[in-house]
């Protein structure tokens, strides 16, 4: 079963079948207009990450969509238009199918110059313990460390030791494992080469409002991108389309 905020295309609970809740969202996430909310699946568009006197991570994830049918969300056209001086269509779809769980969001260019944009679905995902859980399918791979504000390569499987915030350069797949809720999530994308991988850590989750002070411990981001590092430009005409395909199994 799919859940999504009201009025928005922000999915905040995924519960497949014969399955435990998939999503994580803060007991303190903010569900009002206008401020983001932490958990669930925030649309980062048409940017990821700060752009000054703008809202972090773009506007559609703190505007209302509207509905198409009950799994798709348009974003008004006006509003992007107002909000971005391009003109653009922006799409939302969610498809369930069992244990499996696809989002595709697809912009299209209704301008008439190219324009260029960034993205993420930026999924948290729910884990039993940070410091227990691992993410495979990166070893070898270049990352962005936002933390350290340097480049680095990963060795074998990552595990969180405090503030995480890494950008991988790749279109693989990730493999979560949970040990404690005794479930692997395998997170494939398409059209995306940048991988971000998000966990707070304990001072940044004491820091924000909207997030327990332990927060950190039961949640985990990994989302499908287009960064800074692989931006889209988009012709007149043109469409792109960003899916992130979640396959929850248990062992
Ligand atoms: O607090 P938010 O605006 O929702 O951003 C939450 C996080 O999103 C991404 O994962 C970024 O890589 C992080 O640097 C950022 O802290």
């Amino acid at each position: 079963m799919i859940s999504f905020a009201k009025h928005t295309a922000h999915l905040i609970s995924w519960i497949p079948e014969g399955h435990d809740e998939v999503m994580y969202l803060s007991t303190q996430a903010f569900m009002e207009a206008g401020k983001p909310i932490r958990g669930g699946v925030p649309i980062c568009w048409p940017w990821f990450g700060s752009l000054e006197n703008k809202p972090a991570h773009g506007f559609a994830r703190i505007n209302s969509w509207n509905t198409i049918s009950e799994n798709s969300f348009s974003l008004p056209e006006q509003l992007i238009q107002d909000e971005w001086g391009n003109k653009a269509s922006l799409v939302f779809t969610v498809t369930e199918d069992g244990n499996k769980l696809k989002m595709e969001l697809t912009t299209t260019n209704l301008d008439s110059s190219e324009f260029e944009f960034t993205q993420a679905l930026h999924t948290y995902f729910k884990v039993s313990d940070i410091n227990k859980v691992s993410i495979k399918g990166h070893d070898k791979q270049a990352y962005y460390d936002k933390v350290l504000d340097d480049n680095d390569i990963q060795k074998g499987t990552l595990i969180f030791n405090g503030e995480t915030d890494r950008i991988y350069t790749t279109t693989a797949s990730s493999l979560l494992i949970d040990p404690g809720l005794q479930r692997e999530i395998l997170i494939t994308k398409k059209g995306s080469n940048s991988t971000v991988i998000w966990n707070p850590g304990p001072e940044k989750s004491v820091e924000m409002k909207d997030m327990p002070d332990d927060g950190y411990l039961t949640m985990c981001c990994v989302e499908a991108a287009n960064t800074h590092l692989d931006p889209v430009t988009l012709q007149p005409g043109a469409s792109h389309t960003i899916v992130q395909e979640i396959t929850v199994s248990k062992f």
